[in-house]
């Protein structure tokens, strides 16, 4: 998509002093992208990414833009935002919340092979273990409440096969969610999104991840769970590939060990990771938001990837 506002250089010439970057060079709307508007930037000191957020107010941007600062100062490869010379991480451009990142180098990799997976886990890992001293808190805002409170306004737009799924893994998740194992899972800030359009590469190194949008403090599971279920699958049918999925985990378990009660979760917790993108994807395709002006992502794909995972037991975490 996307430049749903447009900006130009002229607008930048004024506006860009807030920064110490120097005068903007040159600027190039991004077309991939489906909820902001995102501009390639290169000013005297460098390249950048400007993003003018479209639909996230300014109160609650602070979480996002600091985790991504925070774990940039510590070496995960992340967008550094950069702050004007008065300490601002967010500011306005044309009435809109708007922040100036570091540019990363690199191209997703949308057909992963295992050293690929392996290098995504690993970064994963060390993500986790980067946030548990990050001091916001903002709970995952798609998380089991988000979705208790979603299923019934789809509810009368499904077939009876999709709500009669959609009733039977909700209150599965809520009885998941009540017990003992879950209650030990350890958590902490994840990207919550970490889908092979949100990470890049340069060959088989893994240069940079994105988008933290939908980042928020969870169980460390899930985040995994979500990266599986996009890096690991066969797209046609969801089911995983375990080459894949082997080598995604042994390189997370390597960097943060899993634990027992993470071991009792696992299977559950894939089936959160697809309920999730389900019913979110129903959401966008029967209840558009007033903005959305694109073809949503299809649901179909994460109900077959729910349906796979209900049926079939995933590898098992590393011990
Ligand atoms: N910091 C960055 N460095 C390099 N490319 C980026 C960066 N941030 C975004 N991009 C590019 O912009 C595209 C859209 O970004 P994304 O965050 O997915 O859009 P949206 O904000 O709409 O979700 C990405 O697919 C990527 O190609
Ligand atoms: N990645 C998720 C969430 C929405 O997609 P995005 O392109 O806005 O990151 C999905 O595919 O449903």
């Amino acid at each position: 998509m996307a430049v749903f506002t447009a900006v130009t250089l002229d607008d930048l010439h004024q506006w860009i002093k807030q920064f110490p970057l120097g005068r903007a060079l040159a600027l190039d709307g991004i077309s991939s992208g489906i909820d902001n508007s995102n501009f390639f930037l290169t000013t005297e000191r460098g390249e950048y990414v400007l993003t003018i957020f479209e639909n996230l107010r300014f109160e609650q941007l602070p979480f996002y833009v600091q985790l991504m600062r925070h774990l940039a100062e510590r070496g995960i490869p992340v967008p550094a935002p950069v702050p004007t010379a008065s300490g601002e991480l967010v500011v306005t451009l044309h009435g809109k919340p708007a922040i100036i990142v570091s540019r990363l180098s690199g191209a997703s990799q949308l057909d992963p092979q295992p050293v690929h997976c392996a290098e995504v886990g690993r970064m994963l890992a060390r993500m986790h273990l980067a946030g548990r001293d990050f001091d916001l808190h903002q709970p995952n805002l798609r998380g089991l409440d988000w979705i208790l409170a979603t299923a019934p306004q789809v509810q009368p737009y499904l077939s009876d096969g999709e709500a009669a799924l959609l009733r039977s893994e909700t209150a599965f998740q809520s009885a998941f969610a009540a017990g003992s194992a879950y209650a030990a899972l350890p958590r902490g800030p994840v990207h919550a999104d970490l889908f092979r359009n949100n990470v890049m590469f340069e060959g088989e190194r893994l240069s940079g991840c994105f988008d933290f949008y939908f980042a928020g403090v969870d169980t460390w599971l899930f985040d995994v769970a979500v990266t599986v279920n996009d890096w690991c699958i066969d797209l046609a049918t969801g089911v995983l590939d375990e080459a894949r999925v082997r080598a995604l985990l042994d390189a997370y378990h390597a960097a943060r060990p899993f634990t027992q009660d993470e071991q009792a979760a696992w299977q559950p917790m894939l089936r959160a990771g697809a309920l999730r993108f389900w019913l979110s994807r129903l959401y966008d395709l029967h209840l558009p938001r007033a903005a959305e002006l694109l073809t949503p992502h299809d649901p179909t794909h994460f109900e077959r990837i729910l349906r796979e995972r209900i049926e079939r037991a995933a590898p098992a975490l590393p011990l």
